[in-house]
Parts: structure tokens; C-alpha cells; sequence
């Protein structure tokens, strides 16, 4: 007996798994692509003919399928009896419509059953991960690993010879199939940095599962789902073969069962039923890979090059922020280093937005643990602008990401405080900081494209956040998300916000991504090296976009960055890290005029040393920027060393 195999990958539906992470394209698309498959078009009507002879038996015969009459044994056909009689006189025709409804509801409890538990298991156990995913993958892998006969043939004499509860047996005995399915299915795509987008502009996991989950996971379940059909009516004509069953229910495994009794006599008893599987059985197969083909057509995927940025991107950092984050400890000295750090600010506390004091990021590793952020304290004023500037791997991703709140579970978070806007805010709840998240403090992502859902419109895209945190209506969300873009440089608002994200530019996205961190009004915005994946001609467009933005709403910045020439251009004040600590901290002329720290003097002798100073590309561009033309060269030219930080 064929079961789905435990991985979802072969078995029942082997090509299923080759959609995981594909989602499910409109439902107006699909059907147009079904409808120019041939293949499909036929299955589809084979189907749909197979399902009205069944259901209509009581309309095509008078016959009764399930009496018997002695004088009709192995009798040829007569009229009313188009096909004749069977072994023991009952109309064949009559029987093998009444058994397509056996066949097709025995299925279709098999499959609902498999559906039922199989899916929202997988989505729990691959979305929520830790201990239920433990003992759902452990508890599927021993389902799969028992041989279904046996079960079946223990459970119907333990509860009588019903197709139906053998067919729900079958579909807890197939669950397992579709969980594996859908629990890879979301693992794949959970690590997408558009979910991620998505949590950071606090979007509920409720939410995050609905719009962005399920769509990818629908795909693999409808083509699983259809496959799986035709392996259910197999099994459950296998049984009636075998004479588990009703008896008094007319269906083809007992008309197979019928005609091998009288096979020397009769043969052509099998002719019947044998067709009648094997059509069926074949146009769910088909069916199935027809379903195949256009899903896995029409899918929207980000291109090849983006997934490989986004991947590059992130082993570089090695960040996946989790639906869990982890607990940060708050030392107890806790209260007093709070106000400390509010007056190192040497401005009024009213001033201050965000205070970090003594942050320690560390993970564990074999031989103890790797501190990647040691001790660092910043401030942010309100409407200040503060650059976080180092090499790569010095830990500005990393403390971004701990102000966020989305470190991975395995990071041991300590600090002093964390607070925004006078309240502490490190070890909130996760509704608490979804509450902050995407409302109050704003987050601008590395890799535009990544974090932007392919399957969903521009538009969807920034509404959603909007009606969440501000309570708007659809047509209310829709215009502040069409102002927005024409307010971030989008010419035409109305074309983007109806394009996915595949139709728009890298420039355009990280655009779109600027109006949706905005869009809120958040009083933090935290961007973390918003130009580097973008063409050099676009970054100071870009960085142009923050810098006024960023005044015209007076909100507090932290510019992650490893490129001076940004840092030369919008920060107010620099913070200059090296292997997880800050090393210097200043204004930023001051900074550029008089490095204190060595490491400083390196970072800034290597962004400037044998540079050539270029003239700006345009009068318009250097104007629109307000840069001066060394402004340009710093911002469009950056030479900052890259090496991995010890
Ligand atoms: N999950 C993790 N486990 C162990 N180490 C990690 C993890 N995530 C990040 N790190 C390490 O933390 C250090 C700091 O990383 P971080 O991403 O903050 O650097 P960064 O300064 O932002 O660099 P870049 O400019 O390349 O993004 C790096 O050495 C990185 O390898």
C-alpha cells in the first residue's frame, strides 16, 4: 500500500514538493492557464462526467445495484441492463454508478481528513518551530513508518466494516504526507526577508500567515490534494477487493472482487470497473500535473539573481529574525545607568528618543561563546540623525537588530537599558514590540527587492500596515499610500501601487520600502544600509529621499552604514564600531576634522587615501542633493575596506 512519503517529496505527490515556496497565483489566472492545457481540460471533464453519472445513478437506472437475483446470473445485457448481470444477478451498469459515489465520497472524506489535520499541523509546526514542530515531525515520522494495512484491518474490526471510517482512517494515515508538505513549504518561505519585512512592520503572525504563508502553501496543497485522490480511491477499491467494507454498498473493488470470482467464466466482468479505476484514478493524475504546470507557471518568484543577493546578504550577516526573539536580561543596575546615559546626551531628556546602554550581543559557540557586540551604548535624539559606521561584521547589524527586537532565539542579549521614548523596551512581549515595530520605530532593509512579497501587489503591500497600526479604511490607506509614493519620487503612484514587486526597478522598491517605513509616522527610523544594494547613480537619490524625509518629519535615524561618504552626507552625529564595540563617538564634522581614534583615522584614511575626486555627474543632481561635488564623490565612490572583523 502506497503512502505519501514522509518528506513530501515522492510518494503521492512527487512533484508537489517541487512547488514548495510557490504561491498560488490569482484564481482567475489559473483557471485561464488550466483552461489552454489540454491535458487539463480533458481530466477536468472526465472528472466532472465520471461525478454527474455517479451522483445522477437514480436518474440513469430504475435498477436496484445492491439485489440480487438468481435468474440473472452472468446474464448479457437486456433492456433497462445495458451491461448486464454479475456473479450473483445484480445490474452491472447500476453497480458501477453507484460506486463511482462510494469511490468519489470514500475519497473525498480520505483527502478532507488529510487536509484537516495535515495542514494546520504543518503550518503551526513550521511557522511556530521549537517544541510542537519536534513532536509533530516525530509523531509523522512513526505514522509513516507503520504499514497502513495493518492499521486499517486493526481499526475496522475494532469498529465495523464502514468505507467511510476506513477512508478517515486513510486520510489521518495520509496526514502526515501533507504535513510534511506544508511544513516545508513555510520553512522555505518563513526565511524570506519579505516575512521578515513583514514582522518588522508589526504585522501580527496571525496576519503574517494569512497574507504571506498561505498563499505559498495553497499551491502545493491543491496539487498534493488532487493526487492524493486518485491513491484514495485505489486504497479503498483495494479494500472492497479484499472484502473489508460494507458489503451492502455497491463499489468497484467489489465488483473487482466479483468478477475475479468468476474470471474463467465471465472475464469481461473486469472490463467495468477496471475502466472505470483506471480512468478515474488517471484523471486525477492528470489533473494533478496539470495543476503542476500552471501553478508552478504562473507562480511569481523573485528572480534567481534576488534570491541569490538575499541569500548572499544574509549568511553575510547572519541575522534571521525569528517569530521568537530572544529574552534580553536586563542588568540590574538598571534604572540608574538609564539616567546616566540620558545625561551623557547633554541635551534635555525630553530630547531623548532612544537610549542603548551597555548592549552585549553574544552567540554560543564550542568552545563558549562569540561576543559580536560588546558593551556598546548609543543615544538617539528626537530628529537626530545618527550614523552606526564600521567594517563589515564590527556588530551595526546586530544592534540594529537588538533595538528591533528580532535577534535569532540562540542570541544572549544583555544590557543595561534599552528604552524608546522613555520607556524600556528591551525583553517586551512580541505583540508589545509589534505594537512599536512598523507604528513607532520604522525599519529600511538592506535588500529591497528580497523584502518585498512577490505574490502580492505593491499596494497590498503598504496598505496593510497602514489600516493595522492607524486604524484607516481600505480607500483611506489607499490614498495616503498613493501619496506617499509620489511624495518618495514614484512617477506614476497609481501603476507601482498595482505592480508586483518584479514589474519595478531596485531603486523603485527601496523607494517603496521608504514610503512604507514612513508610512506610519514612526518617530525611529532605523535603516540599515538602505543604498548598498542599489546602482550608485540611484543611492544619492535615495540618500536625498531620507535626509528630507527624515526633516520633514523630525524623526530620529540610525544610519547602519560602512560608507562614509553617507555618513559625510545625513548624519548629525557618528558612532564609529569596531569587533562589537563603539570606539568613537561625534558630530559628524567633528569627526571628519579631527578622527580621535585610531581605528577611525584608518577607516577614514582608507576611504579617502589615492581617491580621486570626481566633479559631480550634473549641476541638477548635485543641487537636488544639496551636495557639494566632494559630497558626491564620497557618497557615490566609497572605498571602505571590507574584511571580516576579528
Ligand atoms: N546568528 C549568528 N550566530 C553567530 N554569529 C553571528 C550571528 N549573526 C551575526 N553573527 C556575527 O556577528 C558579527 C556582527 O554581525 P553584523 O551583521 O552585526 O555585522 P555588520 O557590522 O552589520 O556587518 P555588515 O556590514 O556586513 O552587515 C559578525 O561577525 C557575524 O558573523
Amino acid at each position: 500500500m502506497t503512502l505519501p512519503s514522509p518528506d513530501g517529496t515522492a510518494g503521492v505527490a512527487p512533484d508537489a514538493a517541487a512547488l514548495v515556496g510557490v504561491a498560488l497565483p490569482k484564481r482567475a489566472h489559473l483557471v485561464r492557464r488550466l483552461l489552454k492545457d489540454p491535458t487539463a481540460v480533458v481530466s477536468i471533464v472526465l472528472l466532472i462526467v465520471i461525478a454527474a453519472a455517479s451522483f445522477a445513478a437514480p436518474l440513469l437506472t430504475s435498477a436496484d445495484p445492491a439485489a440480487p437475483s438468481l435468474a440473472n446470473t452472468l446474464g448479457p445485457p437486456a433492456p433497462g441492463h445495458p451491461l448486464g448481470f454479475d456473479g450473483v444477478g445484480r445490474d452491472i451498469f447500476a453497480r458501477l454508478l453507484y460506486g463511482g459515489q462510494v469511490s468519489l465520497i470514500g475519497a473525498l472524506i480520505a483527502v478532507l481528513v488529510a487536509v484537516a489535520i495535515g495542514v494546520p499541523s504543518g503550518l503551526l509546526a513550521g511557522y511556530a518551530k521549537g517544541a510542537f514542530d519536534a513532536v509533530a515531525s516525530w509523531t509523522a515520522n512513526l505514522t509513516m513508518a507503520i504499514p497502513a494495512i495493518v492499521i486499517l484491518l486493526v481499526v475496522m474490526t475494532a469498529l465495523g466494516a464502514s468505507t467511510s471510517t476506513a477512508m478517515i482512517v486513510f486520510g489521518v494515515l495520509m496526514s502526515p504526507g501533507v504535513f510534511r508538505l506544508v511544513r516545508a513549504s513555510v520553512v522555505a518561505v518563513r526565511e524570506e526577508l519579505y516575512v521578515d519585512a513583514a514582522r518588522v512592520s508589526g504585522l501580527s503572525d496571525a496576519r503574517i500567515m494569512r497574507r504571506h504563508i498561505l498563499p505559498v502553501v495553497a499551491a502545493p496543497t491543491i496539487i498534493q490534494a488532487a493526487q492524493m485522490f486518485g491513491i484514495a480511491i485505489m486504497i479503498q477499491a483495494g479494500l472492497q477487493f479484499l472484502g473489508i467494507g460494507s458489503s451492502a454498498e455497491s463499489s468497484w473493488g467489489s465488483m473487482l472482487s466479483d468478477a475475479f470470482s468468476n474470471i474463467y467464466v465471465a472475464p469481461q466482468l473486469l472490463v467495468w470497473p477496471g475502466l472505470a479505476l483506471t480512468i478515474t484514478v488517471s484523471a486525477f493524475a492528470l489533473l494533478g500535473n496539470a495543476l503542476r504546470d500552471s501553478l508552478g507557471a504562473t507562480a511569481i518568484k523573485p528572480s534567481r539573481a534576488a534570491r541569490r543577493k538575499a541569500r548572499a546578504a544574509k549568511s553575510a550577516a547572519r541575522v534571521t529574525p525569528s517569530a521568537k526573539t530572544p529574552a534580553i536580561v536586563l542588568s540590574d543596575d538598571a534604572a540608574s545607568d538609564d539616567d546616566d546615559a540620558a545625561a551623557d546626551a547633554a541635551t534635555p531628556e525630553a530630547d531623548v528618543l532612544l537610549v542603548v546602554e551597555n548592549l552585549r550581543v553574544a552567540y554560543p559557540t564550542s568552545g563558549g561563546e562569540s561576543v559580536v557586540v560588546d558593551g556598546i551604548s548609543l543615544t538617539v535624539r528626537k530628529g537626530e540623525v545618527v550614523g552606526l559606521v564600521g567594517e563589515s561584521g564590527s556588530g551595526k547589524t546586530q544592534t540594529a537588530f537588538s533595538i528591533l527586537g528580532l535577534l535569532p532565539p540562540e542570541a544572549q542579549v544583555t544590557a543595561h537599558t534599552i528604552s524608546f521614548d522613555g520607556r524600556q523596551i528591551a525583553g517586551l512581549g512580541r505583540n508589545a514590540m509589534n505594537e512599536l515595530r512598523g507604528r513607532r520605530i520604522g525599519y529600511v532593509p538592506q535588500e529591497p527587492m528580497s523584502n518585498l512579497d512577490p505574490s502580492f501587489r505593491i499596494g497590498f503591500q503598504l496598505v496593510e500596515p497602514m489600516r493595522q497600526h492607524l486604524g484607516l479604511s481600505k480607500a483611506q490607506a489607499k490614498a495616503k499610500a498613493l501619496g506617499l509614493l509620489a511624495r518618495v519620487g514614484i512617477n506614476d503612484p497609481e501603476r507601482t501601487f498595482a505592480a508586483y514587486p518584479h514589474e519595478i526597478s531596485g531603486g523603485m522598491a527601496q523607494r517603496v520600502l521608504i514610503a512604507g517605513a514612513v508610512s506610519c509616522d514612526p518617530e525611529l527610523l532605523i535603516a540599515d544600509e538602505p543604498t548598498t544594494a542599489l546602482d550608485v547613480t540611484v543611492q544619492a537619490e535615495v540618500l536625498d529621499l531620507m535626509r528630507s524625509l527624515q526633516a520633514e518629519r523630525e524623526m530620529g535615524m540610525i544610519l547602519v552604514t560602512h560608507n562614509f561618504g553617507v555618513v559625510a552626507d545625513i548624519c548629525d552625529r557618528v558612532a564609529v564600531m569596531q569587533t562589537g564595540k563603539i570606539v568613537e563617538t561625534a558630530p559628524a564634522r567633528e569627526l571628519f576634522a579631527n578622527p580621535q581614534h585610531p581605528y577611525t583615522r584608518m577607516l577614514l584614511d582608507s576611504t579617502l587615501e589615492d581617491s580621486v575626486p570626481r566633479r559631480a555627474l550634473a549641476a541638477v543632481g548635485a543641487a537636488a542633493t544639496g551636495s557639494t561635488a566632494a559630497d558626491t564623490t564620497l557618497a557615490t565612490d566609497p572605498t571602505t575596506p571590507t574584511g571580516e572583523s576579528a
